[in-house]
């Protein structure tokens, strides 16, 4: 069966996944695509031979549609991915699955309600093999019981609209969802440092911030956002047990002995770095739409993350610890 897929979001990254569905994955085709800048969604739409449609809401309902990625910008996930619900078709959403957790949490209603799994959300990091080896040596035993996680997550720069509460609810949501992966369980509570902020920022973020995280067992986890960092985008992770350390690797770069000097390049955009794990993960979506099951990060997963980063950005403003207030899983996502 091939799975026509219907797009909702047309720019930098929906217009990735549009080109990895039509060149790199098998078993599906973008048949339609939307956007709130109608023309741009025309011209990807005439590129692609799919149909543009004027609204998601029209995309959604459409029949020919048998499932939706949704790339929109963040806070227009929800409506969406609720839409998807109420149509009953199965729908991919870029992360965060929402911004605030009581929007998700309509939708872990809403999926509930429909009776069986439709949703899977952009967590890619599953998907990368360094942290596929990360997370196998640790369920592997090979370091012994986690005691703490190191995490680093910068950027070469941020747009003006990027504001403080998206270093949580933007960035560090990455970490936060492989932290609760890697670990296997919960985050309790949450204190985020403020450094000197860079002069190298706009002038009302927060930047860089330090998030430390206590998990239930009492690992520490610590998550350093600088999204102005200059040099490019680099994302480290490392797991200290009690008998070792597992670390992700450097992106394998040409190593150039030169002039006295050793140089190698640093990847600049989540692009470079996270293709392969993009394209894993899209096709590891549309199998499981072919199959009608479900894989990947859930509603569920959206949800937690989403406790844990509303908890992020309240700490950040009370300079406090803040406990995280998870609620217990229904037994729907087990
Ligand atoms: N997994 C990752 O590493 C990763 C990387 C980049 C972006 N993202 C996520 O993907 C989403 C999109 O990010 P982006 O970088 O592509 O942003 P972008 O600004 O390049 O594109 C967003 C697109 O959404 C459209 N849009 C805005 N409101 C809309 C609405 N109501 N209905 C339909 N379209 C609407 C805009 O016109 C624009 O074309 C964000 O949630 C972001 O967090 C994830
Ligand atoms: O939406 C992007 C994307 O998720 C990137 O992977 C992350 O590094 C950026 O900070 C974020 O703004």
């Amino acid at each position: 069966m091939t799975v026509n897929i219907g797009v909702i979001g047309t720019g930098s990254i929906g217009s990735d996944h549009i080109r990895r569905i039509g060149e790199k994955c098998r078993g599906g085709r973008v048949v339609a695509v939307s956007d709130l800048d109608q023309e741009r969604a025309a011209a990807i739409a005439a590129r692609v031979d799919a149909k543009a449609f004027p609204s998601g809401a029209e995309l959604i309902a459409n029949a020919e549609v048998d499932a939706v990625l949704v790339a929109s910008l963040a806070p227009t996930h929800a409506e969406y991915v609720l839409g998807c619900l109420a149509a009953g078709k199965p729908v991919f959403s870029e992360k965060p699955l929402a911004t605030t957790a009581a929007d998700c949490e309509r939708v872990v209603a809403a999926e509930q309600a429909a009776g069986r799994r439709l949703v899977q959300v952009g967590f890619m990091r599953r998907f990368d093999s360094d942290y596929r080896q990360l997370k196998a040596a640790l369920d592997g035993g090979e370091i012994g019981d986690p005691l703490m996680i190191h995490c680093v997550h910068r950027n070469p720069f941020a747009v003006e609209s990027y504001h403080s509460e998206m270093a949580t609810t933007d960035t560090a949501i990455h970490e936060i969802d492989a932290i609760r992966w890697l670990l296997d369980e919960e985050l309790t509570s949450v204190q985020v440092l403020t450094p000197r902020k860079t002069s190298r920022r706009h002038a009302h973020l927060q930047d860089p911030q330090i998030m430390l995280y206590a998990s239930d067992s009492g690992v520490r986890a610590d998550v350093e956002v600088f999204v102005n960092c200059q040099y490019g985008y680099d994302i480290q992770c490392e797991a200290v047990g009690e008998t070792g350390t597992a670390r992700l690797p450097d992106p394998a770069r040409l190593s150039v002995r030169s002039q006295a000097r050793e140089t190698r390049a640093v990847p600049q955009t989540w692009q470079e770095r996270f293709t392969t794990a993009f394209d894993v993960e899209i096709q590891e979506w549309i199998d499981a739409v072919a199959e009608d099951r479900t894989s990947g990060p859930s509603a569920w997963d959206g949800y937690a993350a989403a406790v844990i980063a509303d908890a992020t950005v309240k700490a950040l403003h009370s300079g406090g610890i803040e406990s995280i207030p998870m609620p217990a899983r229904p037994g729907f996502y087990d």
